[in-house]
């Protein structure tokens, strides 16, 4: 599966999003490329709402992408009508989080895995054919056989089902045209018959589809009778899996499908998985916040950042050089089951920013411990993030001088400031003092001055003027561009990555 540009846009002009959330157009994914390998298992991680499952839903077309293309087995599915596209979903089904809210409450768990198979008019039936009026022809196989026999002859063909079952019972005739099966067929030998004897009823076949079916996921034959709430967590993602399993596909979106299970039931569901990969060449793509069950179960990993794959690699190489700092801080907050071993928990500030206006540059830069500065100013790391911080407030208007004030016990009067630019002089030494309350850090020289003077603005209401003179001399590189994931083995969408000189911490 190869996606290109993959982008998903959802508008909340109206209804009930926009009431709740407000107007604007979430960005849900954005212009994502993505290949996964046959027979691989490719993770896809990323806190709540960084675009795992609209990517999932978009890949497989559950959702209908905005932009972009995704190649699936020689076809682009974007291309694809509703019946061909239906057809192809018998190679690509999903595994929900949550099985009690993806099953039917009304539905047994033998109609349950049924429902896909009637879809699809699965199984085949195996047949034996003999054709009469014509050519003799033996065949043995499925029914698609009879596609490839009319196909063989070049002729429309009267096909008749007997169930042998049921005494020899005419289940049904057919004609098998060149509509049917869109192949070219000439007139020579019309009306050519064959007869096809059957020893089951496509009933008998679809149970017996069903019982290997709950074997295959674990379960025991007895429970195709019994509803959903009638199962354990781990019994009810059992029957979500041979329900994806049903119609035999080859590639499973896998969604969360641990995440709503205890824990002790996680790794049985996990093995499962696994095994059935093993069994039937499955590809994966699975989708999960655990870093821990990705590393177990993964070849490869995407890690996903508000619509965007911002690094991917093979999973060992992931887990022991990540790149991106959205990547270690993930990491970082995985516990380590030895505690002797020292770990450093990187902590996030704050949520994933609102996908309706995501930041500028880098989307990670608002909470990155590891924003690149400007060149031309000397600042350590940890003040320089404090400075982002302070920026991104007076970007939102969100300091109140005044409490500040309060409860600083700050005083008017004192020394003079002087600006950066040595244009300005301010008798108001309450900036310089508001300096220090703000910042944990001890700001110095020009640094210190211009935070000291973008207060004195704020004082005086100039929030616009504010802004101007912090961007002037703080604006980082990560907010100006958008990094872009290299082609390379292992990419990171960072700047880090594309500055090598720059000291990271
Ligand atoms: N139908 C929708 N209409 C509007 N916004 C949506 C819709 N579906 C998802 N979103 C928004 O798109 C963004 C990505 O959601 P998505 O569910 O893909 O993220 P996720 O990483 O899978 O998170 P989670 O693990 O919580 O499911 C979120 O901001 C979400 O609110």
């Amino acid at each position: 599966m190869s996606a290109r540009g993959l982008t998903k846009h959802f508008s909340r002009a109206d209804g009930i999003l926009g009431k709740l959330f407000g107007e604007g157009t979430v960005k849900a994914v954005d212009d994502v490329d993505l290949d996964v390998y046959e027979g691989e298992t490719l993770g896809l991680v990323g806190e709540s709402g960084c675009g795992k499952s609209t990517t999932g839903r978009s890949i497989l077309q559950l959702t209908e992408p905005t932009d972009g293309t995704v190649l699936f087995t020689g076809d682009v599915l974007n291309d694809l009508n509703r019946s061909e596209l239906r057809e192809k979903r018998q190679d690509m089904q999903m595994i929900f989080q949550d099985p009690l809210s993806s099953l039917d409450p009304r539905q047994t768990v033998g109609r349950t895995i049924a429902e896909p198979l009637e879809i699809h008019d699965q199984p085949e039936f195996d047949v034996s054919a003999n054709v009469f009026g014509g050519k003799d022809v033996e065949l043995t196989g499925t029914e698609s056989l009879l596609g490839e026999l009319v196909e063989r002859e070049e002729s429309d063909i009267a096909v008749t089902i007997r169930d042998q079952a049921v005494g020899s019972l005419e289940l049904r005739t057919e004609v098998l045209s060149k509509e049917d099966i869109d192949i070219r067929i000439s007139e020579r030998d019309r009306g050519l018959t064959l007869s096809i004897e059957i020893d089951r009823s496509k009933r008998d076949l679809r149970d017996a589809r069903i019982t290997e079916l709950l074997g295959e996921v674990g379960l025991d034959p007895t429970q195709r009778d019994r509803y959903p709430h009638e199962l354990s967590g781990g019994q009810r993602q059992r029957v979500g899996i041979a329900r994806a399993l049903a119609v035999d596909p080859d590639f499973i979106v896998c969604d969360e499908p641990v995440s709503a299970l205890d824990v002790s039931v996680q790794a049985q569901i996990i093995n499962l998985l696994e095994d059935l990969q093993q069994e039937f060449g499955l590809t994966y793509l699975f989708i999960a916040h655990d870093l821990s069950v990705v590393r177990h179960i993964c070849d490869r990993v995407a890690v996903m950042y508000l619509g965007d794959i911002v690094e991917i690699a093979g999973t060992d190489e992931l887990f022991s050089d990540p790149k991106h700092p959205y990547t270690e801080a993930l990491l970082s907050a995985i516990p380590v089951p030895d505690p002797t071993r020292e770990s450093e928990r990187i902590l996030l500030e704050g949520g994933v920013p609102s996908p309706v206006d995501p930041p500028s540059g880098c989307s990670f830069r608002t909470r990155c411990p590891s924003v690149i500065p400007p060149e031309s100013i000397d600042i350590n790391q940890d003040a320089y993030r404090e400075v982002m911080h302070f920026r991104q407030r007076v970007e939102e208007k969100s300091i109140d001088l005044e409490s500040i004030q309060e409860e600083g016990f700050v005083t008017d009067g004192g020394a003079n400031i002087e600006t950066p630019d040595s244009s300005t002089v301010t008798d108001d030494a309450s900036a310089q003092q508001l300096v220090d309350l703000i910042f944990d850090e001890n700001l110095t020289g020009e640094n210190r001055m211009t935070i000291a003077w973008a207060i004195d603005l704020i004082d005086d209401g100039k929030w616009r003027e504010a802004q101007d003179v912090l961007r002037q001399r703080f604006e980082s590189v990560c907010e100006r561009t958008p990094p872009v994931l290299q082609k390379e083995p292992h990419p990171a969408a960072c700047h880090l990555y594309n500055q090598p000189d720059i000291d990271r911490r």
